[in-house]
């Protein structure tokens, strides 16, 4: 293998081997020399799709859950030789370029860091170097610098050098006030609209559930949550405090009842556990870890789950795209997300991509952090999906104007072009503004905005996925949004960064990709956790609030409607405001997704005449439980084996489970409690737990 590699320029910048040729490389390449130049430690890190650069930082130590193959540089002579000549080709090099400072420094690096630093120079960058003492003086940090370029050269799709030219293109469009939807006309796109629990809706579910053991589930999660200002991971808040289940923990019981449900229509021929990808970032990975270990991965199994860490990017100082120094060490530099656009990157190039389409996987499924209404309609949109043969299909809601959500659109150009993609929510009201629509994002005459809500549960195809990215190594339309000192654009008030939404995945696609979007019911899909109780407060009346308070509140209503639809009687619900938001407040009905993922599965456990009152609180945890003419007036908690069925009726009345308002400003309370303004003050209930496998029935 080794006489295959060509070694030049410190780097394994040349392959000439047939089998690990420039993006073929599914894992993670490494080389590790064993000169005293190159340490034991050093571990090159190279990425299918910039094979080119030379990649290489100590700091790259750890090898998390991948595959990385050694490749010993030093077990050619050859190599060595190459090695040394390069070495000294590019320090002269150096010498004639305009940074002493760093010139001085030179002999504390290795060749690679050297190199490194040179395309630094050549990029406009010398004020990194700018005030470095003589080597001697703080060679740790200024190796530690190189270390953090390496790695912000081998996590962006072209390294650092392809950074910075897209920033300064990025940047100067941005001070020409350029506008990145100049001579695209918007109209509105049409799409599957489902209605939920009609046939249409059933016919997907059932065709979409069919479809779930050949799916994979990435869920976003590197994001902070700066809006909602709550100081814990966020996939780690109940997403109800009827049971106080977390959202990762319903999100993964989800996904295994789902593929459960899957293998059992496969009958026989289910052969797969169903992956699941988290994508996580330094804010958030050890948080996220944690609580999957410390919940013994909340039933799935450890190796069905992937975490993929999505490292920041180099903050840009100015319009000529100079990184940005850290203002607290002037040997680092400053960064900051992405965006949740990394995610194409990162299954791309950790080899996940490759590895499903291998497997025969057809779809991925992506969706975000705090939805509890998240897998109410993924079984009918995999069946849309499947039905339609979408490439990529975006489930989407009614979306009311002004809504801090993206809108659906379709964009013409006067070139022809033409796509269906989400423009995000603050880009739609001037979008609409220069082009024609005076009153720019308003409500039509549905008391909606014309364009569907984007929610960013996005399903794609892992074969044409693929090939996309293999032509794009997963890089996504970028953008940038310095806010300026004044308006010469001459200065920024705070350094600014590229980003990039996975939802802008499609820009790149050709015409001929199907590319759809499927809306559901307002109330079904989405009621995601986003806003604290401040802002909540301020959202325009009947726009959702997306705070913690509308998202537990929106899951009941959810769940009581989908009870109504299969013929229970449920109460109308009564308004109560809490942290100055006023919501809807339906009986408390929460149940397992093992007793129901689909709504013919709620069908199926729920006949005769039941009926439910607006104070009451029901919480079915057991698998086989069968709702039979069953009056409720209070809380009634109901568990069961698997092996058992449980047939609840009769009349169950005690005085209930009461949800109580609370100080959002009592700090005596844990957070979690003040952002949503209530609690739940459980005062009596009938629980009922059966372990025994077999028939059984309550009827009080
Ligand atoms: O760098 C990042 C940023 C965000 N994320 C994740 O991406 C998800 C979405 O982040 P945000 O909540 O900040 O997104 P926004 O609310 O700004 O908009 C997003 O959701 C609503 C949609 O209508 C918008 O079109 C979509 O961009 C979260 O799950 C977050 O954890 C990352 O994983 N990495
Ligand atoms: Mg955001």
């Amino acid at each position: 293998m080794y006489a295959q590699i060509c070694v030049s320029s410190l780097c394994l910048q040349t392959w000439s081997s047939p089998k690990i040729g420039c993006g073929e490389v599914s894992s993670e390449v490494g080389c590790r020399g064993k000169g005293t130049d190159w340490g034991n430690h050093s571990v090159l890190r190279h990425r299918p799709s910039h094979l080119h650069d030379c990649s290489y930082h100590p700091l790259l130590e750890r090898k998390e859950n991948r595959d990385l193959l050694f490749i010993d540089l030093m077990a050619s002579s050859a190599a060595d030789n190459n090695n040394d000549k390069l070495a000294n080709v590019q320090i002269n090099e150096l010498s004639a370029s305009a940074s002493p400072n760093l010139q001085k420094n030179l002999s504390i690096f290795y060749p690679d860091q050297a190199e490194l630093a040179k395309m630094l120079l050549e990029r406009g960058q010398s004020h990194l170097f700018e005030d470095w003492p003589d080597a001697g003086v703080d060679d740790d940090e200024k190796k530690a610098l190189l270390g953090q370029v390496a790695l912000l050269n081998s996590s962006y799709p072209g390294g650092l050098a392809s950074y910075i030219k897209t920033a300064r293109e990025l940047l100067a469009d941005s001070k020409a006030g350029k506008n990145p939807f100049d001579g695209f006309i918007p109209s509105v796109p049409s799409g599957e609209v489902l209605t939920f629990g009609d046939d249409n809706f059933i016919k997907y579910e059932e065709a979409g559930v069919r479809q779930v053991q050949n799916a994979a589930f990435v869920l976003v999660a590197g994001g902070l949550g700066e809006r909602l200002g709550y100081n814990g991971i966020k996939v780690a808040l109940p997403m109800e405090t009827t049971t106080g289940t977390c959202f990762l923990q319903h999100y993964i019981e989800s996904i295994l009842c789902l593929s459960e449900a899957s293998c059992g229509q496969a009958q026989g021929q289910c052969r797969r556990d169903v992956p699941f990808v988290i994508m996580t970032s330094d804010d958030t990975h050890a948080r996220t870890l944690q609580l999957l270990e410390s919940n013994a991965y909340f039933g799935m199994k450890s190796t069905q789950v992937k975490l993929l860490k999505q490292e920041k990017v180099a903050c840009l100082a100015d319009n000529d795209a100079r990184l940005a120094i850290d203002p607290k060490n002037k040997y680092r530099i400053q960064t900051k997300p992405h965006g949740h656009g990394d995610v194409h990157s990162l299954l791309y190039s950790s080899g996940l991509l490759r590895e499903w389409k291998d497997a025969g996987l057809r779809w991925v499924v992506f969706f975000q952090d705090t939805n509890g209404l998240l897998f109410k309609a993924i079984p009918a949109a995999l069946g849309v999906s499947a039905t339609k043969e979408y490439h990529v299909n975006s489930l989407s809601v009614p979306r009311k104007a002004k809504e801090a959500i993206g809108g659906i659109t379709r964009l013409t150009h006067a070139d022809g072009r033409e796509m269906v993609i989400n423009v995000e929510y603050n880009q739609l009201d001037p979008l609409l503004r220069a082009t024609g629509h005076p009153d720019g994002d308003a409500n039509c005459e549905t008391g909606y905005s014309p364009y569907p809500g984007n929610i960013n549960q996005l399903i794609l195809e892992v074969g044409p996925y693929m090939d996309e990215l293999s032509k794009t190594g997963g890089a996504i339309k970028e953008f940038v949004n310095p806010k300026y000192k004044d308006s010469t654009k001459t200065a920024f008030k705070s350094s600014t960064r590229l980003e990039c939404m996975m939802q802008d995945y499609p820009k790149t696609l050709p015409p001929s990709a199907r590319v759809g979007f499927t809306v559901t019911d307002p109330w079904l899909a989405y009621a995601p956790v986003k806003n604290n109780p401040d802002d909540a407060a301020k959202v325009p009346k009947g726009n959702p609030y997306h705070s913690a308070t509308s998202g537990e509140t929106s899951i009941y209503r959810s769940n009581s409607m989908t009870l109504r639809k299969a013929g229970v009687k449920i109460d109308d619900p009564v308004l109560q405001v809490f942290n100055g938001q006023e919501v809807e407040v339906w009986s408390r009905v929460v149940w397992k997704p093992k007793w129901a993922v689909t709504f013919a599965d709620v069908k199926r456990k729920v006949s005769g005449s039941s009926s439910i009152s607006q104070k009451s609180t029901l919480v079915i945890k057991g698998r086989n439980i069968l709702i039979e003419d069953l009056s409720l007036d209070g809380t009634l908690v109901i568990d069961s084996v698997d092996d058992a069925e449980v047939k609840v009726g009769g009349s169950v009345q005690n005085n209930g489970w009461k949800i109580e308002s609370v100080d959002k400003d009592s700090t005596a309370l844990p957070e979690e409690v003040r952002i949503r303004g209530f609690k739940i003050n459980k005062v009596e209930q009938l629980e009922k737990s059966y372990s025994e496998p077999g028939k059984h029935s309550l009827k009080p």
